[in-house]
């Protein structure tokens, strides 16, 4: 019988009594693993083999716990200082087992919150005691890093899954395929088959001889196995930014334009945020210094902003009491909310003429000097909105929360009461996150005050909001860390796989 070469040359090593990998069948026929295992599928097509499948976990060790393997894990480091300080007898300072270990910088958190749970004694106000019991020889983590280094595999199932929560090991599900020779299989092979000639790809050359017309091309197939591929690909954030933005079009919304570095007139002055307010201080705001202010300033939107700040609004108003300082309103700074754009907007500064009834939204950056953490970083994506019309409530907010959360899948969603300067009433929003069911805030929102509308010229009500970006696509896919989307430390894998369906 005559079948194409890499055919050949499966039959030809596989086994009737003993199932072999692809791989195995890969590295004795020197074919890559796609071609194997493409032409055991055609052999199986053809009768002459079966492949079966199974899915098999591959636990690898990260950076981290090859050092950990080659080292020691930073628990450990630290039970055997503490032994050393006498911290069986009685407890030690804390500063000094860990000074004695060793152990620096993120390593000393990483042992402190492992020392307790693994049984190696006690951390109580500042002190270390040692169990003398403790064994870490017999250490189950320590062992499980020890035999993967060794290229060894971990059955325990338990101990994997805590290296995989603390990132000392990856693990991945794989589906393995064996090939055994079927009877006919092995009847052909005693009769004897050899390889025809079988072209798998048409070339220029083929082309460019006319040998094209003479030779064998092997079908395709679609089954098997192909090489990963990862191109490139829209970033997550961004893909989940367009349809948020397909969303607002499809609500009524148009979309807002303007300065990623504005002046504080219109990041804050224009909302009613007083000069003196904490969140203006040079600590929390991204300082301009070249230019340090904007040229210009509407002279008359100036002085009703002004107005508004000294003496408020209305026969009741009595403003600020602080001081007002049209320089100070003029200095320039990376905006930290995109609520900037809205009072462009309401001020009539923008290239729109802002008719009610309106709808307005932007998914753009905003910048905050925040502490980095699980939920926060010195930029996010804000989706800012606001609808100007008569006659609006809170109702209606909630009611445009819940009707744009909802085209997301996300229906679980709660309202909190909260203060901003330029709204009332304000709320804040929450949704539950479907990992840690932890309820996230997801976003800010209110009715514009007086004080900031009548300034701006505007006569009908205005409701708006500030959502996050980020944390509506941690509530759409799971993931729990803001770091795992942007930066350096973002999770490859998450970012080329997941998807955002709505
Ligand atoms: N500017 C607010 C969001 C917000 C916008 C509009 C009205 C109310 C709140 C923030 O950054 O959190």
């Amino acid at each position: 019988m005559k079948l194409p070469a890499q055919q050949v040359a499966v039959l030809e090593a596989a086994s009737a009594d003993d199932p072999r990998r692809i791989e195995a069948l890969a590295a004795e026929t020197d074919y890559p693993p796609e071609t194997v295992a493409g032409a055991a599928f055609e052999l199986e097509d053809a009768g002459l083999v079966a492949v079966s499948e199974a899915s098999t976990t591959d636990v690898s060790l990260t950076d981290e716990g090859r050092e950990y393997a080659d080292a020691a894990l930073p628990e450990v480091r630290l039970y055997r200082a503490a032994l050393e300080a006498g911290a069986d007898e009685s407890p030690v300072q804390m500063g000094r087992a860990i000074g004695a270990s060793g152990l620096e910088g993120p390593q000393v958190d990483i042992a402190l919150s492992n020392y307790a749970r693994k049984g190696y004694g006690s951390i109580d106000s500042g002190e270390l005691s040692a169990d003398p019991d403790a064994d870490p020889d017999t250490d189950p983590e320590a062992d499980a890093l020890a035999t993967l280094a060794d290229g060894g595999s971990v059955d325990d199932a338990a101990v994997v899954d805590q290296l995989a929560s603390r990132d000392l090991v990856d693990v991945r599900e794989r589906t393995v395929r064996s090939v055994t020779l079927t009877e006919a299989g092995v009847t052909e092979l005693m009769a004897g088959v050899e390889a025809a000639e079988e072209v798998g790809e048409l070339t220029p050359e083929l082309l460019a001889s006319g040998e094209w017309e003479d030779v064998e091309f092997a079908d395709y197939n679609v089954e098997a196995d192909a090489a990963d591929y990862t191109p490139g690909k829209t970033h997550v954030l961004r893909q989940a930014a367009e349809r948020v933005k397909d969303v607002l079009v499809g609500m009524g919304f148009q979309e807002m334009d303007g300065p990623h570095v504005d002046a504080d007139f219109y990041i804050n002055d224009c909302l009613f945020m007083p000069q003196d307010h904490p969140a203006r201080n040079h600590w929390d705001r991204f300082a301009l210094s070249n230019p340090e202010r904007i040229d210009s300033l509407p002279a008359d939107l100036v002085e009703r902003v002004e107005r508004a700040h000294r003496e408020g609004v209305g026969d009741d108003g009595d403003g600020y009491h602080s001081p007002w300082d049209e320089d100070f309103a003029r200095a320039l700074a990376l905006r930290g909310h995109t609520t900037s754009l809205s009072a462009r907007y309401l001020a009539g500064v923008a290239d729109e003429d802002v008719e009610p009834p309106a709808r307005y939204f932007s998914v753009e950056k905003a910048y905050r000097n925040d502490t980095l953490d699980s939920t926060h970083l010195l930029e996010f994506f804000q989706i800012e909105g606001l609808v100007v019309a008569d006659d609006l409530s809170v109702r209606d907010l909630m009611g445009t929360f819940r009707e744009f959360y909802s085209q997301f899948g996300i229906h679980d969603l709660q309202f909190k009461p909260t203060y901003n300067p330029y709204t009332e009433p304000s709320f804040e929003l929450f949704g539950r996150h479907p990992e840690t069911d932890e309820l996230i805030e997801i976003g800010n929102s209110g009715i514009f005050r007086p004080e900031m509308l009548e300034p701006l010229d505007v006569d009908a009500d205005v409701m708006a909001w500030g959502l996050a970006l980020e944390r509506l696509l941690m509530l759409m896919t799971g993931f729990e860390d803001i770091r795992d989307v942007h930066g350096t430390l973002c999770d490859v894998a998450f970012l080329r796989d997941a998807e955002v369906v709505y």
